[in-house]
C-alpha cells in the first residue's frame, strides 16, 4: 500500500538515472519543488538541456552508465532507464542503502510512487491509481484542471486570510462563514474581507 505524504524537498539531493522522456518529467517536478537533482544517462533528451539553462547549480548531468556510487548518500531515487534489468539492479541497490526509490516500470520495485497532481500556490491536489492505471490520474488531474481553473494562488492566500480572520473573531459560526466563503468568487471575497474587517453584517 503507498500512504499519500508530503515530503519537502528542498536541497535534497535526487537521483535520477535515465535521461529519456520519463525521466525529463520526473526531473522536472523535483525541481519546480527546488530539490538538487543529479540525472545519470547514457544519453540525454534534448529538452534536459533547457533544464541546465532554467535551474542552473540545482541540476547537475552526467552521461555515463548506471553505477551504484552515484545513489550512495541520496535522498531519494528514480530509477527510469529503459531497461527493466538495469531499473531492478537500481532498486535492490536502494534496497541496500536503505534509500527510497520509485522504478518507472515496475510497482513492486517501487516503494514510492509519483502521483499525478495540480499545484495553484498553496493548494496541491494530488491523484492516483496506486498504479493501477496511471492514464486515468492524467484524465482525472485534466477534468479537474478545468473545473478548477478560475483557483488561482492569489484566491488560495486571501482565502487563508479570511479563515484567520473567521477563526479568531466568529469562531461560534465558522462553520457557516467557511461553507458561505467557498460559494464566493475572488472579487465577492475580497469584498467580503474587507467586511470581516470592519466588522460589517457579519
Ligand atoms: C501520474 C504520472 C505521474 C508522473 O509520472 O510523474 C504517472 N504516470 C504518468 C503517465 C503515464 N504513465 C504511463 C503512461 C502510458 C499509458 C499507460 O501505460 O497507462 C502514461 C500516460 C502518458 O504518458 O501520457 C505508463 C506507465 N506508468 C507506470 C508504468 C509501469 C507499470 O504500470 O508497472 C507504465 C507502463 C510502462 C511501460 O510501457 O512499460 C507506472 C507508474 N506511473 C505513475 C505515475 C505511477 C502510478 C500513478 C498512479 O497511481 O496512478 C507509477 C506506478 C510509478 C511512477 O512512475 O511513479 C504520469 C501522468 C502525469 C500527468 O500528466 O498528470
Ligand atoms: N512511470 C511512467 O510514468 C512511465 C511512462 C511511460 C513509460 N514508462 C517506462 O519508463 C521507461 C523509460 O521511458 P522513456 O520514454 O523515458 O525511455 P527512453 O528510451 O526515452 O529513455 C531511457 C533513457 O535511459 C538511458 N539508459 C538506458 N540504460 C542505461 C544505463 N544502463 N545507465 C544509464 N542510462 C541508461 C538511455 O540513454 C535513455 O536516455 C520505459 O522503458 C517505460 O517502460 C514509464
Amino acid at each position: 500500500m503507498f500512504y499519500p505524504i508530503m515530503l519537502d524537498i528542498k536541497n535534497r539531493d535526487i537521483v535520477v538515472i535515465g535521461g529519456g522522456k520519463v525521466g525529463y518529467r520526473k526531473a522536472t517536478n523535483f525541481l519546480n519543488f527546488e530539490g538538487k537533482v543529479k540525472v545519470i544517462s547514457e544519453h540525454f533528451f534534448t529538452k534536459f538541456y533547457e533544464l541546465e539553462n532554467k535551474y542552473d547549480k540545482n541540476i547537475i548531468l552526467i552521461e555515463d552508465t548506471y553505477k551504484k556510487e552515484y545513489i550512495k548518500g541520496s535522498f531519494l531515487v528514480v530509477a527510469a532507464t529503459s531497461s527493466a534489468r538495469i531499473n531492478e539492479r537500481i532498486s535492490k541497490d536502494c534496497d541496500d542503502e536503505e534509500i527510497l526509490c520509485n522504478v518507472v516500470d515496475s510497482l513492486e520495485n517501487s516503494n514510492f510512487i509519483c502521483p499525478s497532481f495540480i499545484n495553484k500556490g498553496d493548494l496541491l491536489l494530488a491523484i492516483s491509481t496506486m498504479g493501477k492505471c496511471p492514464f486515468l490520474s492524467k484524465k482525472i488531474r485534466e477534468d479537474l484542471e478545468k473545473r478548477y481553473s478560475k483557483i488561482d494562488e492569489e484566491y488560495i492566500i486571501l482565502l487563508g486570510k479570511v479563515r484567520n480572520i473567521i477563526l479568531s473573531k466568529y469562531n461560534h459560526k465558522k462553520d457557516k462563514l467557511l461553507k458561505y466563503c467557498l460559494e464566493l468568487n475572488k472579487e465577492e471575497l475580497k469584498d467580503f474581507y474587507e467586511e470581516l474587517i470592519k466588522g460589517e453584517n457579519i
